[in-house]
């Protein structure tokens, strides 16, 4: 294009040469000049940039009004058209704002730079390289009377390498195998007698790992009463990441009671939020019972109630004085910023522990801005008439002297999950004071790949008494393999994970159709009022078969589960490693199968291997297996579309959306 446009310009000027010799030759002279020129004028301001004498400028032929144009339009087009290939200027243009003096200079540092960042020999090969461009520039700029542009050649760029904060590369380790470290109650000091004796009561002889290491660190916080910690510092905030199962909750629910028995003040004072009622309902129930008999009183805020009923269970009248009536409430977050936001009644200005369950998951709601909302709500006070109460507290700063004066009441968070991201950035939302990890390993062989902070993918625990399996199939053949998983396998009671509300209803109609299997759903589709019964039911051993979405994925703790089938591939490792987490849990043997369609295999399998699973095993159903079945699964989906109809499922956003298709559920 360039050429076209040079030959054009050149072509409109006639003159006295163009009759004596060819015409192309003539092109040819006459661009070869114009280069010449323009080089010149290039390397004249380049001098008057760096402030040498214009001495050749004079030289160059003074060009007519409409040349000079033309040549500007060129230049204009060139940069263009340079810019729109390369994104960057890659020659010095003189009407760059930024002098071409200054530019190599900044060039020449830049290098510099580049070549302190990177080791002795690759230095010398980029140097070798940038000579070899240069010199073959040389050579054809000598032959052509053109600059030829370069350096375009791919390069082997370094590899950054993932830098993880020190807390987090070396957490404190947590074992992994439960069975094989038990610890005594009687070994972890600071539980009173009376929350040992409830310990026992409800069946626990000894602490898992996690509550043998957790426990003591929460209570050594809070050694010197609530107002200051270890050394007369602000006790650090803590993380925790064990495999599902194993016992979390009471690893936050034990010190935290403790803690708080000394009933001092009746303020909130420890939040724990959870992401879904259900989960919140089940920790509820888990403070309550430890709470019983001690002066603690738990209140659970979860929307099973109205607002209104809600907000008289957290204050009671005492005399003429109105106090609170909860020292730890339990919420999700929805409900706890109506709280903040519409309660008056409702203050956070004494808490001394938030808890925050399934922490991955809450980071990633942190749109709903709750704990933005929650530390408003405890350092309100700082500036008000309650800044000099023995209970002022500000917002964390820099520890001096002056800010540990008079002493302060410490938030303290306790952050728990089975798949903590360990992604700095993720984790720097919550603002963590000095945060100290708790981790399980994964075994000899791995561990140094799991402390590897270099290490490309993130990697989980599973649970120890886990079995996995993978089964290929077809589509059409799914229902047939829950089917025959039930009633001739006699594998149940079955979680089964689906991953849409749509595939577990009509699945669970199926079921319900083809008749023998007492199954349910659980999924966005029910009240909460229906999931909780369900879950009942479940847990009590009324339904057999339970096909949820990833509703009940995450913490939902069901002793009875002794099978969990993945009905649909998960398409995330963490929520594979919560779906299979609802089997094997507090030590206890669990199978989990995972149906996977022929193009689903090898994807799956990576994901798995790469978080850190001990193995995956090939489990094949013979086609002959399911013949009894077929016949009257032919039946049913027959009239499996009426019902479905009846029932509303919008067709149209399921895999299976045409009447023939229903073959393929
Ligand atoms: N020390 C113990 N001895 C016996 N059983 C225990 C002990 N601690 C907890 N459990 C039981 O183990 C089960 C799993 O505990 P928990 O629900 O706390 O697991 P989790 O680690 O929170 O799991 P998830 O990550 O899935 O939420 C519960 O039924 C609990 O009662």
């Amino acid at each position: 294009h360039q050429f076209v446009y040079l030959f054009r310009y050149l072509g409109d000027e006639e003159d006295g040469v163009i009759s004596k010799v060819s015409h192309s030759q003539a092109l040819l002279t006459k661009l070869q000049q114009k280069v010449k020129q323009k080089q010149k004028q290039i390397l004249a301001k380049q001098r008057e940039w760096t402030g040498e004498e214009e001495t050749e400028q004079q030289e160059v032929p003074s060009e007519t009004k409409d040349e000079k144009r033309s040549s500007e339009e060129h230049q204009q087009q060139q940069k263009r058209r340079r810019k729109s290939k390369t994104g960057v200027l890659l020659d010095a243009d003189s009407n760059n704002s930024e002098p071409a003096g200054k530019k190599r200079r900044k060039g020449a540092v830049d290098k510099k730079q580049r070549m302190a960042s990177v080791s002795p020999e690759s230095c010398r090969r980029e140097t070798e390289r940038e000579q070899e461009v240069e010199e073959s520039n040389k050579d054809s700029s000598a032959a052509t009377g053109f600059r030829v542009l370069g350096g375009f050649e791919s390069r082997p760029v370094n590899k950054a390498t993932r830098v993880l904060p020190q807390w987090l590369a070396e957490p404190d380790v947590i074992h992994r195998d439960i069975k094989c470290n038990l610890v005594p109650l009687s070994s972890v000091s600071g539980v009173s007698a009376q929350l040992l004796r409830k310990l026992e009561a409800n069946g626990i002889q000894h602490f898992f790992p996690v509550q043998a290491e957790v426990i003591p660190a929460i209570l050594e916080g809070a050694q010197h009463g609530l107002l200051i910690g270890r050394g007369g510092y602000r006790p650090r905030d803590l993380c925790v990441s064990a495999p599902t199962g194993s016992g979390k909750t009471l690893s936050f629910v034990i010190p935290v009671i403790q803690v708080l028995m000394e009933r001092t003040v009746c303020e909130i004072r420890a939040l724990a939020v959870l992401p879904t009622k259900e989960l919140a309902q089940q920790v509820y129930k888990v403070f309550a019972s430890y709470a019983e008999g001690t002066p603690v009183k738990v209140v659970m805020l979860g929307g099973q109630r109205s607002f209104a009923a809600e907000c008289a269970s957290l204050s009671e009248q005492r005399g003429s004085v109105r106090c609170s009536a909860a020292d730890i409430v339990v919420v999700t977050p929805g409900r706890l910023v109506d709280h903040i936001s519409k309660n008056p009644g409702f203050c956070l200005e004494h808490l001394r522990f938030l808890i925050i369950d399934e922490a991955d998951r809450m980071i990633d709601s942190m749109h709903q801005s709750w704990l933005s909302q929650v530390l408003k709500a405890v350092y309100c006070s700082a500036a008000g008439p309650e800044a000099r109460t023995l209970f002022r507290r500000t917002e964390p700063a820099c520890i001096t002297a002056a800010s540990l004066s008079p002493g302060q009441m410490p938030l303290q968070k306790l952050l728990f999950s089975a798949t903590l991201t360990q992604n700095p950035e993720k984790l720097q939302q919550l603002g963590l004071h000095r945060p100290q990890l708790f981790s399980s390993v994964h075994g000899p062989s791995s561990s140094t790949t799991a402390a590897d902070p270099t290490h490309k993918h993130e990697r989980f625990d599973f649970p120890q008494g886990l079995t996995e399996f993978y089964v290929p199939c077809t589509m059409n053949k799914k229902p047939l393999l829950i089917l025959h998983f039930i009633l001739y396998l006699k594998l149940r009671p079955i979680l089964c994970f689906t991953n849409s509300r749509e595939t577990a209803h009509r699945l669970y109609r199926l079921v319900q159709l083809f008749g023998g299997v007492q199954a349910a759903e659980f999924s966005s589709r029910l009240s909460p009022g229906e999931r909780k019964n369900t879950l009942k039911n479940f847990e009590q051993g009324k339904i057999q078969l339970l096909i949820s979405t990833d509703a009940a994925a995450r913490g939902i703790d069901i002793s009875a589960v002794k099978c969990v089938v993945n009905y649909d591939a998960p398409q995330y490792i963490r929520t594979y490693i919560h779906r299979i987490g609802r089997t094997a849990r507090a030590g206890k043997p669990g199978l989990a199968f995972t149906f996977l369609l022929g193009v689903q295999e090898n994807n799956f399998l990576r994901m798995v291997m790469e978080a850190g699973s001990p193995g995956v095993q090939k489990q094949l159903v013979k086609p002959e297996s399911l013949k009894g079945m077929e016949e009257r699964y032919e039946v049913v989906l027959q009239e499996l579309a009426d019902v479905i109809k009846v029932d509303g499922v919008t067709v149209a956003t399921s895999p299976f959306h045409c009447s023939s298709c229903f073959k393929l559920l």
